[in-house]
């Protein structure tokens, strides 16, 4: 990829400060030896740095395995100057909760979370620091910051922080492993502006945002259609409110297949027809499943082959 930075490094907005579960997603796409890290307060922060070429590209959380998606970055993506994602990476998610030395965890009263987080760890802290207030973190090393910082009344007494910020800001973990699923991973995206496709690699993923046509009757499942007789599977659908008015719905959709596929490029003509808005953003590898699975009649050359007799159709050389 092509750096634009000061110095020449391809520059990377991401949610800070050092040491978040977004700063391991984005090491596994360029290291800070070779790109500019530029970390951000928030999700939103963090796109919009792209858009207004203040970086060439973010890395952001789009969905936790426990918590479900994060609006803010789905609602983002859907308004505003196109944006695409290049690229998924998947992290583990595990906490520590980490304190001042000197706390014991009996002491614990107010507990600062990135709300992920906290909704990640409600049952274990239930059981484990009965009654403790969440303080709400704009991110899971945030109060870890404020308490390195040395302020003297941070107020909360403990925070939850992924395990490699524990060392770093000076804390001492009270627990490890904090988790109510320890098989919990959160998603995240590279985002940047429009440009060239990654080529397919034959596991892919296409993301979308659809806009319904208002008040008709099987709209929905006109629009699923589109995907189902083409074979296109759907890894991620849901609706999100537009805005202006109640009851207009966004569907937010994750479509496995890439836009080079034909079964996917006549499902994205099928929705161009049918609906009023469509919003292509980006064909990229998926890392869950190396191999994706087609029906079959949806390979390439079953619908080229389609296409061909059409064509000897219209010419009168097939019947
Ligand atoms: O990257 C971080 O550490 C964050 O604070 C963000 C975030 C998220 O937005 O979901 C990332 C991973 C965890 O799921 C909890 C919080």
């Amino acid at each position: 990829m092509t750096g634009t930075g000061h110095d020449g490094r391809p520059r990377y907005a991401y949610l800070g400060p050092a040491g978040t579960f977004t700063e391991a997603a984005l090491r596994q796409v360029a290291s800070p030896d070779d790109a500019e890290y530029l970390p951000q307060v928030d999700v939103v922060s963090a796109i919009e740095a792209v858009r207004a070429d203040r970086a060439d590209h973010a890395v952001v959380a789009i969905e936790n395995s426990v918590e479900g998606s994060v609006t803010a970055v789905l609602d983002t993506l859907a308004t505003g100057d196109p944006l695409v994602l290049q690229r998924e990476m998947i992290v583990p998610v595990s906490f520590v909760l980490a304190a001042r030395p000197g706390t014991t965890i009996g002491s614990v009263r107010r507990v600062a979370a990135h709300p992920h987080a906290w909704a990640q760890c409600r049952r274990w802290l239930a059981e484990h620091v009965p009654g403790a207030e969440h303080v709400p973190a704009t991110s899971n090393t945030a109060p870890a910051a404020t308490f390195a910082s040395g302020e003297r009344h941070p107020g909360f007494d403990a925070a939850l922080v992924p395990p490699p910020a524990v060392g770093p800001y000076g804390l001492v973990p009270l627990a490890e492993g904090v988790a109510d699923n320890h098989h919990a991973v959160t998603r995240f995206v590279l985002v940047g502006r429009p440009g060239p496709v990654p080529p397919r690699t034959g596991s892919d993923k296409t993301t979308l945002v659809v806009h319904l046509p208002s008040n008709q009757a099987g709209a929905l499942l006109e629009m699923l259609e589109q995907f189902a007789t083409r074979g296109v599977n759907l890894s991620r659908i849901e609706s999100r409110p537009i805005g202006d008015s109640l009851g207009r719905y966004s569907f937010s959709i994750d479509a496995e297949g890439h836009v080079d596929d034909e079964r996917m490029a006549e499902a994205l003509m099928g929705l161009h027809r049918v609906c009023p808005h469509v919003r292509f953003l980006g064909s990229y590898p998926r890392v869950d499943r190396p191999h994706g699975d087609v029906r079959p009649g949806t390979f390439d050359a079953d619908f080229a082959a389609a296409r061909t007799w059409v064509e000897a159709l219209r010419e009168g050389r097939a019947h």
